[in-house]
């Protein structure tokens, strides 16, 4: 017999993008991987596990594109603000009080808060990135995890953070059992200046690795860089040499058609946030446009602080309607892209090959929701429910590279008391700092 091996019986399963996307029948899991998903009931070993599919609608696990998981611990601190003076006159202030164990307490109060709403893996761009990695490992989630660095300070300084990120990379791309994997990422054009901005992208080059920033998030920004460089943002970062990487960009609200096409003709991915867009009034980015074009756009919550939470079936929903809205077309994005903009482009947004589509031979990465309750019913269709019905609450047990992280909505890795007690603390210490 096979050292770990699961069946799930009498499933409902979603494979959006197939002929097929909701399909009744049985999902076989052996160790880290899916190896049978099917109508036809699997052969199986006695005292193989079973888990009785009936009642639960089995997705793949949802992937975060963007996001700053510690800045959980301000969440509620800077509301109904525009980016630039939530970032100068609230985030980083704090932030410049963070040490590491603040950002593990933070990332494990989002860690927790994704896992329990069926986020299997995350993005990460954030400082003390040891500590967001220690707390990948003990958790059981995947996450690209990358060092961002703000380039307004001294060379030697900004050396010193491109030193780090470099650090990082190496020590943990490939680890926690090939859950962890890395990424190069300059904050943004208007926080890093070009020399420094291409030191990151020869960095990419040596390590061949990815490449991860904020662009073109506001207006404001946007007319910023045309008078500082005499270039729009797209074109900025072309001529640094960025998109000679592998990239993926957060945001990118405002793009004419020539910056689409150009995203298009490199392969940059856009990794969408309409809840943190929305929230720091920068916009609504024109999704139906980047996706027409060609472009892998992929879904992000950004830090819990402009959203304000982790629900990423909150942002799935919120992409599938707001593009109705602003362009008065009610197929500008239909609820299966919008899964595969949660599942199957979010991975691939995040260069993982493996992750983000229920079928043989990709990780098992998975989350049953409990579609017994009212809001879910009838089952008349599936997948419009995961997005138009659906949130994290409704998420009963999660899998993530074969071992199950959730069970019954209680996490099964993490020390749910504590770290709520952390955060509190957390966040009590830092306003007394
Ligand atoms: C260098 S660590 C990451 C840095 O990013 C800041 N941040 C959080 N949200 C946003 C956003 O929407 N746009 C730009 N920068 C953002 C965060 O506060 C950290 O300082
Ligand atoms: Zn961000």
């Amino acid at each position: 017999m096979s050292r770990n091996k699961t069946v799930i019986e009498n499933g409902r399963f979603l494979v959006p993008g197939s002929v097929q996307p909701v399909l009744s029948g049985y999902m076989t899991i052996e160790n880290d991987l899916i190896t049978y998903i099917g109508e036809d009931k699997p052969a199986f070993e006695e005292g193989v596990l079973t888990v009785d599919g009936s009642r639960l609608l089995f997705m793949p696990g949802l992937i975060n594109t963007h996001g700053h998981a510690a800045m959980s611990l301000l969440r509620g601190y800077g509301d109904d603000m525009v980016l630039q003076s939530w970032l100068q006159e609230k985030m980083w202030p704090m932030e410049a009080k963070f040490t590491g164990d603040d950002v593990y307490w933070g990332t494990a109060l989002s860690v927790l808060e994704m896992l329990k709403g069926g986020t299997t893996t995350f993005l990460d761009m954030y400082d003390h990135m040891d500590r967001v990695a220690e707390v990948t490992e003990q958790s059981g989630i995947r996450a690209v995890l990358m060092r961002g660095a703000i380039g307004l300070c001294p060379e030697d300084v900004q050396n010193q953070k491109l030193a780090e990120a470099v650090e990082f990379a190496r020590n943990w791309h490939g680890k926690a059992d090939g859950r962890i994997t890395a990424m190069l990422s300059p904050h943004a054009p208007y926080t890093c200046p070009p020399e420094f901005f291409m030191k990151f992208v020869q960095a990419a080059h040596d390590l061949d690795l990815p490449m991860h920033t904020h662009m073109s998030e506001t207006r404001h920004e946007v007319e910023q860089n045309v008078a500082d460089y005499g270039l729009r943002p797209v074109a900025h970062l072309e001529k640094l040499g960025m998109f000679t990487r592998p990239s993926l960009i957060a945001h990118g609200v405002h793009l004419n058609d020539e910056e689409i096409e150009i995203l298009a003709r490199y392969k940059v991915g856009v990794s969408h946030n309409p809840g943190s867009n929305l929230k720091l009034a920068s916009g609504v980015a024109r999704v139906p446009e980047l996706l027409r074009a060609g472009v892998k756009v992929s879904l992000g919550t950004d830090g819990a602080a402009s959203n304000n939470n982790l629900d990423m079936f909150e942002e799935m929903r919120l992409a599938a309607l707001i593009h109705k809205g602003v362009s008065g077309d009610p197929t500008a994005v239909p609820a299966p892209e919008a899964l595969l903009m949660a599942t199957e482009y979010g991975a691939a947004s995040i260069y993982l090959n493996n992750v983000g589509r229920l079928a043989a031979g990709m990780k098992a990465d998975f989350i049953a929701i409990d579609i017994d309750q009212p809001h879910l019913l009838p089952h008349s269709d599936l997948l419009s429910h995961a997005v138009y019905s659906a949130s994290a609450k409704d998420v009963e047990h999660v899998w993530i590279n074969g071992r199950q992280v959730v069970k019954h909505g209680r996490c099964l890795t993490l020390d749910e008391e504590e770290i709520r007690r952390k955060a509190q603390e957390t966040f009590e210490s830092l306003l007394k700092r």
